[in-house]
Order: structure tokens, then C-alpha cells, then sequence
């Protein structure tokens, strides 16, 4: 594997590096990461991982191949400034900016660069991510392969049309956050209905996970699976009446339109105040 470097050292690229070092796909001295100005979280990264870490872009870019950009959308054009006069022809930018087109990454870096636009998840850190990727037409077959086994590293990799990269973002990039979110009012619920928090906490782990691993593994659709847990008069019936009452299958859907809309307003954002 070859030498990459990210620009941003967030959640998301926290992800990525712990995904490609656990899953052994490269070690922590060929990743060099960077950020705008927390050194602390620097320092945490490369006790944890061992990579490199610098604010010298020199050293930094240095025979890297890759060029991870892994900054909010709001950063972006700041920090593609700083770092564009390092930019090559034969680097590989790959972006998972939320909403920032390819275009508007070439005309920040005022190069004719290959590009691959990416939206994982933070389930990358456990080799789980749903990455979706797009790429311009200067992404050669050999870096495209380096693509996939990145990204087939930290999960399930697939390419997808770039307009289709703002439903992917409110589906699965967001995704992980609208589990959390039900496994949070689970974990509340349990203490309400008097079970000791650590017990609960499993008991709710199991449950998603063996759920999910049956939505993956039964040739039934999720409405039959549903069906199958729900008998007449039962306990199921009785609690997801409550579900109904409150319309919280058409909030998810709500939740991730709204999610997708905001994808592309950020690309909006960003193209109406870089004027591209
Ligand atoms: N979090 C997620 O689940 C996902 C996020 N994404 C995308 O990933 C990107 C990062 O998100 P996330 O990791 O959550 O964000 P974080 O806020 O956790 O991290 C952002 C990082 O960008 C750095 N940064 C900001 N400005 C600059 C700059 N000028 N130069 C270098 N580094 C800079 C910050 O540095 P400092 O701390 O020093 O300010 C920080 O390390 C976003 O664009 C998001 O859309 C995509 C998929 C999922
Ligand atoms: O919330 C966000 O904007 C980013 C993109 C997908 C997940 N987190």
C-alpha cells in the first residue's frame, strides 16, 4: 500500500484510518494526517494508531499517492487553498465531503485532478462502513482497484452515479446516527420498565445485531419479518400500535428526505459562495 495523507482528522477520518489499519490493509507509518489546528487530537491519533502527524505540508505531501479530504463542507475551500499548490496530476484526491461535488473540488484546487467522491459511514471503524463512490474521468483502472480495496476494507464498497451521493448520505451516511437514536430510546426505555442498565445493554446489542444479520440472511422482506415477530393480540402488536399512533415509519422517512435535501443544500451552499 502506498503513502496517504489526510487533510481533516474528524470522526470520519478517525474511521477510515482505524478501519484500513485493524483490517491490515496498510500500518499507521504510511497514513499522514493533518488537521486545521488541534493537536491534541493529533497526538491521540498517533498514540492510538501509530500514523504520522504533521502541520508541515511539505513533509506531508511528500510521495503520496493519496489525498484523503476529510474537513466539514464549511472548511473546504480553506483548506484546499492551502494545500493546492501540492496537489499533483497523479495524486488521488478522494473526498467524503457531504454535498461538495467533484466540480466544485477541481475548480477550488484550480487543477485537473482524479477525483473520487466517497460517502462512507463511521462504521468504517469496524470494517462495516456502506461507502458509496463516484469518480471523474481521469481516476485510472489501477487507482480505481486501490479505491475499491480501501474502501471493500472498511465494509461495503459500491459505485454509485454522483447525483445519486445525496440520497446515499441521507440513507447511510446519516444511517448509523438514526440507529443510535433507537437504540438510545431503547436503552431509556429499559431502565423505565426496571432492567439494570448493563444487562439491557446487551440484550439491546443482540437484538440489532441479530436482527440485521437476518435482514441480511433471510429471503423474507422486512414487512414479513416484522409480521413473523408480531403475533395476534400479542406483545409486539401492543407496542408498535404505539409506534403507529405516533407516525414514526413515515418520521423515518420524513428523517431521511430531509437528511438527503440537506445533503444537497450544502452543495448549494458551497457552489453559490464559491460562485462555481
Ligand atoms: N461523521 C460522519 O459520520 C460522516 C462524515 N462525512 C463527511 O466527513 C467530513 C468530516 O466530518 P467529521 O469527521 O464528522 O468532522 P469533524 O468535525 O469530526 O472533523 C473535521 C476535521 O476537519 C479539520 N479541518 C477543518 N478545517 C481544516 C483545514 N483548513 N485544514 C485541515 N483540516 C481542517 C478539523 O480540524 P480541527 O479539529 O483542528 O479544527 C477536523 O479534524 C464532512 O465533510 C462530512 O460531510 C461523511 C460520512 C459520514
Ligand atoms: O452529518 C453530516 O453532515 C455528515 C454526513 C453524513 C454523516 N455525517
Amino acid at each position: 500500500m502506498k503513502k496517504i495523507a489526510f487533510i481533516g482528522a474528524g470522526s470520519m477520518a478517525e474511521a477510515l484510518i482505524s478501519g484500513m489499519i485493524k483490517n491490515n490493509l496498510i500500518d499507521g507509518d504510511h497514513i499522514w494526517v493533518t488537521n486545521k489546528c488541534n493537536h491534541e487530537k493529533l497526538n491521540q491519533l498517533q498514540a492510538q494508531y501509530h500514523v504520522q502527524i504533521t502541520y508541515d505540508l511539505q513533509s506531508l505531501f511528500k510521495e503520496t499517492n493519496i489525498v484523503f479530504l476529510a474537513m466539514k463542507p464549511k472548511d473546504v475551500a480553506e483548506a484546499v487553498h492551502k494545500i493546492k499548490a501540492y496537489l499533483k496530476k497523479d495524486m488521488l484526491i478522494i473526498s467524503v465531503l457531504a454535498g461538495v461535488s467533484i466540480n466544485s473540488i477541481e475548480s477550488l484546487a484550480e487543477e485537473e485532478l482524479a477525483i473520487v467522491r466517497a460517502m462512507p459511514n463511521t462504521s468504517a471503524t469496524v470494517g462495516r462502513s456502506a461507502s458509496a463512490l463516484s469518480i471523474n474521468n481521469r481516476v485510472t483502472a489501477e487507482q480505481m482497484k486501490l479505491v475499491q480495496q480501501i474502501f471493500e476494507t472498511v465494509g461495503l464498497a459500491t459505485t454509485v452515479r454522483e447525483d445519486q451521493l445525496d440520497a446515499v448520505t441521507g440513507l447511510s451516511g446519516s444511517g448509523p446516527a438514526y440507529i443510535y437514536y433507537l437504540a438510545e430510546a431503547m436503552e431509556k426505555s429499559a431502565e423505565e420498565i426496571g432492567l439494570e442498565k448493563g444487562m439491557a445493554k446487551k440484550f439491546i446489542i443482540q437484538t440489532l445485531i441479530g436482527a440485521a444479520e437476518m435482514l441480511d440472511k433471510s429471503p423474507k422482506e422486512s414487512e414479513q419479518l416484522r409480521k413473523d415477530v408480531t403475533s395476534p393480540g400479542g406483545t409486539t402488536e401492543a407496542g408498535l400500535k404505539v409506534l403507529d399512533e405516533h407516525a414514526v415509519q413515515q418520521a423515518v422517512i420524513d428523517c431521511i428526505k430531509e437528511a438527503t435535501a440537506q445533503s444537497k443544500k450544502l452543495g448549494l451552499n458551497f457552489n453559490k459562495s464559491m460562485k462555481v
